[in-house]
This record gives structure tokens, sequence and C-alpha cells, in this order.
């Protein structure tokens, strides 16, 4: 049966005149693409950037805009943080995995203030100032945040806790719409429009084209023509996750079935299928974010349990780590519990997500008739909370480890949200790559001519995740591509 889109390479033999040719031919002018440009220009490429949509951006310009960055960056120096890269590696390795890749970590983290400075350089803005309350997102302007519960259990024992979450500043920032994503790209495209890259938009990748085991270049569909695009050192691919690509979600990722979330219709996996037909080596398809639609001021003040009534993460964490808790671990099944005065001094408090406080489902003068109004089983809740407030009165959680500052007696009249059901998430396996960006063949060995950064990659993150970590090793690992197929 014919592929109703190619999507087997086009041997070289097959062109019959190049529409188009660069040094470096990029795929996808998001985060990676944007970083690959201005490195692969910076080494003295001629660079073409080719991108579906009708502009830059991608899913990097909706982001929140996140960088995680750390290891002693100047923002934290300023912001009076210590971090290392060795304490910033301990906890990307504890709060990853399992299954991190130890080599790209340390690479990451070794390198990760002159990349804050490479950041600055190219004139992404960052504020000197600290958000310290439990949210998503700073809803200020705010530089640095926690993002990846390094300061919440467990992960404030394994290393001493640093923020890393680094935001570019905003003005008129709009959560999903236009946020810090925007202001780290806008500097970024400017930046490599002056360093002469070139693009071509509402152009869309299809296939690889070689030269027996070697990329010379890409096949684009530009309305409706087919276009061969030559690569004379390297094409790097950037198209970003498969989180919109139904059939692999089915087969990798299927916890996100219908969940997709963070990521644009355009992560269809375009790359990763593209490289597979040349051989390409894959890892961690499995691995997600997962984002939870609970406000984090409220999860703090309240706790989270599961349908046996059972609580089962530290609410005081990252978000997204009792996303993932709650998605994989407790078959996408919570519910907030917290009394009156929690609840009203938790929608008092700031947030940059208040669209998340919703109104609770049931309320209750006892947690028996709580219970029993929620239907879960007999004593169940009762004994979590009986458990949890015995604790709490002395500023304790010996079971999951919430700071003390959050743990008090739950009281009444008390309440629960409904939070079932209320994940969504974005895919984080992709090819597997050098830390030189260099795309694996199952064999072992690069594919000679072909490079990918961002989320059509396995980076950084292998099962855990943490804000930034995206935006992160995008930028990080897409500016190793340009090097790479600068060189050839
Ligand atoms: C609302 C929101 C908030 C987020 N917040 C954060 C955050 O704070 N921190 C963080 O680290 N991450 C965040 N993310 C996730 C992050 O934005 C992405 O994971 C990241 O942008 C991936 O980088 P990328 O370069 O792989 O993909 P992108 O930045 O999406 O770039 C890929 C580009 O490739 C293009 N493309 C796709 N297919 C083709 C094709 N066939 N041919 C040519 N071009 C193609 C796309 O149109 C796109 O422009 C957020 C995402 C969203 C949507």
């Amino acid at each position: 049966m014919a592929e109703a889109t190619p999507i087997r390479p086009l041997s070289v033999d097959q062109v019959q005149a190049w529409d188009h040719e660069a040094d470096v031919v990029i795929a996808g002018y998001g985060i990676a693409g944007v970083s690959a440009a201005i490195e692969a220009a910076r080494a003295g490429a001629d660079v073409l950037v080719l991108e579906r949509t009708s502009g830059w951006g991608g899913a990097a310009a909706l982001a929140g805009g996140f960088i995680y960055l750390g290891g002693g960056t100047p923002l934290q120096q300023a912001l009076g943080f210590e971090d290392s890269p060795e304490n910033m590696k301990a906890f990307m390795m504890a709060a990853l995995g399992p299954g991190a890749d130890e080599e790209k970590i340390t690479d990451y983290c070794n390198g990760s203030v002159e990349h804050y400075n490479w950041l600055v350089d190219n004139g992404v803005p960052f504020k000197e100032s600290f958000y310290g309350q439990p949210g998503w997102e700073t809803p200020y302007d705010d530089g640095l945040m926690y993002s990846g519960g390094e300061n919440a259990a467990p992960f404030n024992t394994v290393a001493t806790p640093a923020p890393r979450g680094h935001v570019p500043q905003m003005t008129g920032k709009r959560t999903g719409e236009k946020g810090g994503g925007y202001m780290l790209m806008k500097p970024l495209v400017e930046t490599a429009e002056e360093l002469g890259v070139r693009h071509e938009y509402d152009m869309r990748v299809q296939r690889l084209i070689v030269d027996g085991n070697q990329v010379v270049g890409i096949v684009a569909k530009h309305y409706g023509k087919e276009l061969a695009i030559r690569a004379r050192t390297g094409v790097v691919l950037a198209t970003g996750s498969f989180a919109y690509n139904k059939e692999m979600v089915q087969a990798f990722a299927p916890q996100l079935i219908g969940k997709p979330g963070a990521s644009i219709e355009e992560h269809d996996g375009k790359s990763i299928q593209m490289a597979q037909a040349i051989g390409a080596d894959l890892a961690h398809m499995d691995a997600t974010e997962v984002a939870f639609f609970g406000d984090p001021q409220l999860m703090a003040r309240g706790i989270l349990v599961n349908a046996r009534g059972q609580r089962y993460v530290n609410e005081d964490t990252y978000p997204g780590r009792i996303g993932q808790e709650t998605l994989l671990r407790n078959g996408n099944q919570a519910y907030l519990v917290i009394d009156e005065a929690a609840y009203e001094e938790g929608c008092a408090a700031d947030s940059s997500t208040p669209f998340f406080r919703f109104q609770p489902k049931w309320v209750a003068e006892t947690v028996e008739e709580l219970e029993s109004d929620m239907g879960l089983p007999a004593g169940t809740l009762q004994a979590t909370v009986e458990v949890y407030n015995r604790h709490a009165a002395n500023g304790e959680d010996p079971v999951l480890g919430k700071k003390a500052e959050w743990c008090k007696p739950i009281g009444s009249p008390v309440a629960a949200l409904d939070l079932r059901n209320f994940t969504a998430g974005f895919t984080l396996g992709g090819l597997r790559t050098t830390i030189n960006s260099e795309v694996l063949h199952v064999s072992g060995e690069p594919i000679p001519g072909l490079f990918a950064a961002g989320r059509c990659t396995s980076g950084v993150c292998a099962g855990g995740y943490a804000s930034g970590t995206s935006l992160g090793d995008g930028s990080f690992y897409g500016r190793r591509a340009g090097i790479s197929a600068a060189k050839g």
C-alpha cells in the first residue's frame, strides 16, 4: 500500500533540481530551531529555517517561559541563592528519572551558567526578583521561581534547594497566549535575523533526502507542491513533540490519549518518524509531562486524596509532580479536601491561575459526612484526616513531608473540590541524541548529516519533569545542533 504522505527517505538520485539550498537546513522555528540557527550562523554557515506555520514561535512563544537554569547563574547569585553544577545535577538525576541520561544532565548542568549568559547576551531579559509563593508561574514579571519541587519533599533532602525556573521579563503577560516564552523567542529570532538566517514559512517538512547513509537534504510541502531542499552540511530536526499524533500517543504514551496539553497541533511527531525511517533510535517514548488543573495556593492549604480517600503526594510540591502522581499512579482521581478558612485564605492569595480555583462540590460539617457525600469507602477519609490533623497540630507531616508552614489541622466546615480527570500533558520521548545533538542510529552510530533538538528528542527528562526543562534543553541542545550541523 502506498504511503498517503511518504515518510521514507528520498534518494538524492531522484531529485531533479534543488528548490532551495543552504549549508544548514533547520526544520521548525521554535526554541530548538532558533537556537540552532543562531549558532550555525555564528559558525559561518548559510542557514535556512523551514517552518510549517506562517511565522516563527511554535509552542515556545505561547509558553510561560520557564527556562531551567542553575549551577550559580548571575540571577540566582543576585537573589541570594547558592547553587552549583553538582547540586543541580543531584536534583535533576533524582527528579527527572527514572532512567535520566546522566551524561546529558552532567553536560547540561556544567554548561548552565554559560547558557544563561548566552541568553542574556542575545537579548533575553530577566528581572532580578524572586517569586516564592506556591504557583504554576509567577503572576507578575519576576525572573526566578522554584519550578520542579526543589524546595519540597522528597527532593529538598536530596539536594540543597535552589530555584532554577528563570523567566524572561514580560509586561502585559497572558498565560497560554503570550507569556515569558514570547520574550524568549522574540530576541532570539531578532538575533538570528541580524546574523542573516533566512526562513521560509508555510513549508511542511515531509521526508529526508539521503545519499547512501548520509542525509543531504529534506523534502517539504509548500501549498501542495513538494520542494527539494539541499543541506550542504547538515539538517537539524526541531519540529516538536508527538503529543498531537494520535497513533503515536496510543502506541507509546497512552496515558495522554485525548489529553494533549501545553503543546500545539503541529507537534505531530514528523521529525521522529522521518528519522525513524532511516534507522534512528528512540528513547523514553513513554515519558510525559502532566499538568494538573488545580490552583497551587489552594492545594498547599488542603489535602489531596485519591479514590480510596488516601493522600498520595505532598500538596506543597511542584504542581507538575502532583499531575504525574495523579495521572500515572492514582488513576487520574483526585479530590482536594480543605476547610472553609483555608479555602478563603487560598482564594485571597496571589495566583497566576485563578481560573483553577473551582467551587467545592461537597460541603459538610464533619469529615464523616463529607466522606459519605463523596461516596468514598467508609472510614477512609476519616482515617486520613485523623492522621493528618494529629501531626499537623505539631506542624509536621511525617507521612509525605509537607513543609511546616502548610501543615494546619483541617477544621469545620469542610469541603471537597472534585479534581478527577483534571490533567493534560505533552510527550517527552523522542530521538536518541548525543550531547552534540547528533541523531543516533539504532546501531549506536551517529547518522551522518542529521541533528535534532527540542521535544522531538529525548532530552534531560526521562520520566519526571520540572518546568523549564523543555525550553531549557531545547535551547541548550538546539545550540549544539547548530554548531554540529555547521561542521557537517
Ligand atoms: C501554554 C504553554 C506553556 C508552556 N510553558 C513552558 C515553560 O514555562 N517552560 C518550558 O520549558 N516549556 C513550556 N512549554 C512547553 C514548551 O513550549 C515546548 O515543549 C517547547 O517549545 C518545545 O520546543 P521545540 O523547539 O521542540 O518545539 P516548538 O517550540 O513548538 O517549535 C517547533 C516548531 O516546528 C514547527 N513544525 C512542526 N511540524 C513541522 C513540519 N512538518 N515542518 C516544518 N515545521 C514544523 C512548529 O510549527 C513549531 O514552530 C509550554 C507550552 C505551552 C503551549
